[in-house]
């Protein structure tokens, strides 16, 4: 896939009932093929604010991909091949707490991956090996400028961290496993979270999610039970929300700036550079080239 653009720095991953971002300026559609796939759809970059912006639907303009075949890799490798540098997801989320009404806006800090292990959730596979930090998932900087421009947002109840569960799907929970995430003192549920924030970290992306909470799962009593509709209906009427706290993002937040997302990998990887097969150091010389150039191995 070479060569590298440099189209655009900001990312925006829209979710469930964020199909498109009509206010992105003279744009140009980029469809995409990768080492890890084609992304979900048609990437759309152009300008928003005196920013370059990158836009791309996680499930298709047409929601055809269901959470466990969103092609994240593909997704995040595209974003990195557009030259993109931070990334503002918005997910639908259930609310797993009282407090977390369905039209508010969360920005979670925290992540609890559930999902079942048949997801591609790293770049490096055999051949080789890398082992990045994830204790924090999201970009403490960036979350922190997202949160400033979701508090711009007239009249939105937004909420400063939570962490979101991210469960296989596509079916909701059951009773059970809803009281179970809420015993574990998790904040909201959603299906997409992981492994997008793996792939972006391996990717040196820095990322930020706005989650729209559009329902309370089914733990509630006397609330309805989540169903597609209802998450429909509600994203609806509150994807308007999310689009202006993206907009105030990037009317607000300063240029893109060095952040140590960017290096995450630096750090992180085992395998000595010399034994790493060409094809495996091809399919990963975007995100990991200059590392494994620079690369010493610790062993004698
Ligand atoms: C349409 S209901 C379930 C669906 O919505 C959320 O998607 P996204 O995070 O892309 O907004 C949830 O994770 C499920 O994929
Ligand atoms: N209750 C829920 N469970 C999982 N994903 C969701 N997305 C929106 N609401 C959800």
């Amino acid at each position: 896939m070479a060569p590298r653009h440099s189209e655009a720095e900001t990312g925006i991953i829209g979710g469930s009932g964020l199909y498109d971002f009509s206010a992105l300026e003279e744009p140009s559609e980029y469809r995409l093929s990768t080492p890890f796939g084609e992304p979900s759809d048609r990437i759309v970059v152009g300008g928003l604010r005196g920013r370059r912006v990158a836009f791309l639907s996680r499930h298709g303009r047409r929601h055809q991909h269901p959470p466990s075949a969103v092609p994240a890799a593909a997704n995040i490798y595209a974003m990195k091949y557009l030259g993109v540098t931070e990334i503002l997801s918005v997910s639908a989320v259930g609310s797993l707490r009282d407090e977390l009404r369905p039209g508010e806006l969360v920005v979670p800090d925290q992540l609890v991956d559930l999902t079942r292990g048949g997801r591609t959730s790293s770049f490096f596979s055999s051949g080789l090996v890398a082992h990045l930090p994830f204790a924090d998932p999201y970009c403490p900087r960036l979350r922190r400028l997202v949160l400033d421009a979701v508090r711009t947002v007239p009249g939105t109840v937004s909420h400063d961290g939570g962490t979101y569960v991210c469960i296989e799907g596509p079916q909701f929970s059951t009773r059970a496993e809803s009281g179970l995430y809420r015993s574990w003192g998790m904040d909201v549920i959603g299906m997409t979270a992981a492994p997008e924030a793996k792939l972006a970290r391996e990717a040196g992306i820095c990322l930020a999610t706005i989650a729209l909470v559009t329902d309370y799962d089914c733990w509630r009593q006397g609330e309805e039970s989540v169903t597609a509709d209802l998450v429909a209906e509600v994203m609806r009427r509150n994807v308007a929300a999310a689009k202006q706290a993206i907009t105030s993002y990037v009317d607000t937040s300063p240029p893109a700036r060095h952040c140590d997302c960017h290096d995450a990998l630096a750090q992180a990887i085992l395998s000595d550079p010399s034994a790493v097969p060409d094809a495996d150091r091809r399919r990963v010389d975007l995100l990991a080239g200059r590392y494994l150039d620079e690369h010493q191995p610790a062993r004698d």
